[in-house]
């Protein structure tokens, strides 16, 4: 099962929908605290422990987790920011008798564990306190953030103040965007989810592994998925994506196109009059844009792909012929980057993952916001996050590999939004296996690997 995503208002409102069910804060607070006590435990061992705890229940989950780790052996002294202010941190504060320290007392610990705020957040850490804050972190050999690391926007994954890196952040019932977002994301060291005992169902999710449907037996070529690329001026872009597409499990891939295409594989057939894409049937996906260039000639072969009533996949300069605002592009994936989607959709604000919601629904595609942070948003309210990709992705014509991929998928059947998550997803896994020295080609390589 995908790890759902909430925003703060909808934690707040599922919480209440357990308290309303007849399970208290406390024991939500108790469980959190516990959960977060097994998670430091097991990631660091039985060592002095140094918990900062906020007024609110953040900090009541941090003396909760203190009480904990004291009966497995940790020696744990809390530091307090301030004195406990809602009703749950005073009552769990309460329980705490073990050492404690002031805030401004608070020296340097093996293990940290940052208590300080969660998705309470209203403003930024006065600087005094972030920079005790990542002092403390820095020289911990394992810094532990409680649900989110304090300082960062839960829903936006702002860094409101300055946030140091953690090796593990523990969250409750759903992970919240913040997790999945820039510039908060390389902050998280690894995000480990508890369940508390709320219903955390989201339409809002992580992405996790695909399930690739198993190809039928009787399959044949066209079944298996039949893509065309449509190249224009610079025809590497368009073998990069067709081969993507080949080795993603298409069973027939077509570039259209008259530029020299080297490098594709033997399998891939050129050549074909633009008149194909409305005439044959077997064609399961059109992917336009990677190379596809700009002015008379992309304009045309945009236009025969719009009208071609063929699922579409849009990328590069695809989306800059495309023009901005488009609508009615039901049956389309759409792929920008930063910069694409700001000229595709003007005038949207809010968090990323609102504005990528709203770009889907005023297009009615698919949209694919790529990034360090990519999402993939349906007009239907489904909104993926990537789980984070390795920063080496971000190199020359990896955007053409992941249309190349997206396409074959898509061409095989499978949902558009579900081919979009299964293609970034198997994309950052692939970049994995490449290292960091990749181009992108070779996460071409890796795609059987990663597919098998
Ligand atoms: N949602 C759940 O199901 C559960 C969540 N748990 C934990 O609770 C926190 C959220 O707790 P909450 O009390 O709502 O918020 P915080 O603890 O994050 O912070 C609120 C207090 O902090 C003050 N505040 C906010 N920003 C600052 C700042 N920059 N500097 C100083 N003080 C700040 C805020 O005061 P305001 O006057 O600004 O409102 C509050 O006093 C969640 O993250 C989980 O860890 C439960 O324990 C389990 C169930
Ligand atoms: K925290």
């Amino acid at each position: 099962m995908p790890r759902p995503i909430l925003t703060a208002d909808r934690m707040r409102a599922a919480e209440q929908a357990a308290i309303e069910g007849g399970t208290s804060v406390e024991t939500l607070m108790d469980r959190a605290g516990t959960a977060l006590a097994e998670a430091v435990h097991r990631l660091a061992g039985t060592g002095d422990t140094l918990i900062l705890c906020g007024p609110g229940n953040n900090g009541g989950d941090g003396y909760v987790a203190g009480r904990k780790l004291v009966e497995r052996g940790h020696r744990v002294r809390v530091a307090a920011l301030a004195p406990p202010a809602s009703a749950a941190c005073v009552a769990a504060a309460s329980r705490w008798d073990g050492e404690t320290v002031t805030f401004e007392q608070a020296s340097p610990s093996p293990i940290l564990v940052d208590c300080l705020f969660g998705t309470g957040l209203t403003h930024g850490l006065e600087a005094t306190v972030s920079e005790r804050l990542s002092d403390l972190a820095k020289s911990a050999s394992s810094a532990i953030a409680c649900d989110l690391p304090s300082g960062v926007g839960s829903d936006d994954g702002r860094c409101l103040s300055p946030v140091p890196a953690f090796d593990m952040t523990v969250t409750f019932g759903a992970l919240k965007p913040a997790h999945r977002l820039m510039p908060a994301l390389p902050s998280m060291g690894r995000v480990v989810l508890a369940d508390i005992g709320i219903d955390a169902s989201s339409t809002w999710f992580e992405i996790g592994r695909p399930e690739v449907p198993a190809l039928a037996a009787a399959a044949h070529k066209y079944s298996r998925g039949y893509v065309a690329v449509l190249a224009g001026e610079m025809s590497g872009a368009a073998s990069l994506a067709a081969s993507a597409a080949a080795r993603s499990g298409a069973g027939y891939v077509r570039v259209i196109g008259d530029g020299l295409f080297q490098g594709l594989p033997a399998s891939v057939v050129v050549g074909g009059k633009l008149g194909l894409l409305a005439d044959d049937g077997r064609i399961g996906s059109v992917l336009i844009g990677p190379g596809v260039g700009r002015g008379a000639g992309a304009k045309a072969l945009l236009q025969a792909a719009l009208d071609c009533g063929k699922p579409l996949v849009l990328d590069a300069d695809a989306l800059n012929e495309l023009g901005a605002n488009p609508t009615g592009m039901s049956d389309a994936i759409l792929t920008p980057h930063a910069g694409e989607f700001a000229r595709l959709f003007p005038g949207l604000d809010g968090t990323k993952p609102e504005m990528t919601l709203q770009a889907a629904r005023n297009s009615g595609a698919i949209v694919v916001s790529k990034g360090p942070d990519t999402l993939v948003a349906s007009p239907d309210g489904r909104l993926g996050f990537a789980p984070p990709a390795p920063s080496w992705l971000a190199s020359a014509g990896t955007g053409d590999v992941l249309a190349g991929i997206i396409s074959a998928l898509r061409a095989r059947g499978m949902d558009a939004f579900d081919a979009a998550c299964a293609g970034v997803w198997i994309h950052g896994r692939a970049a994995e296996l490449a290292g960091p020295l990749m181009i992108a080609d070779d996460l071409i390589s890796e795609l059987p690997a990663v597919l098998a």
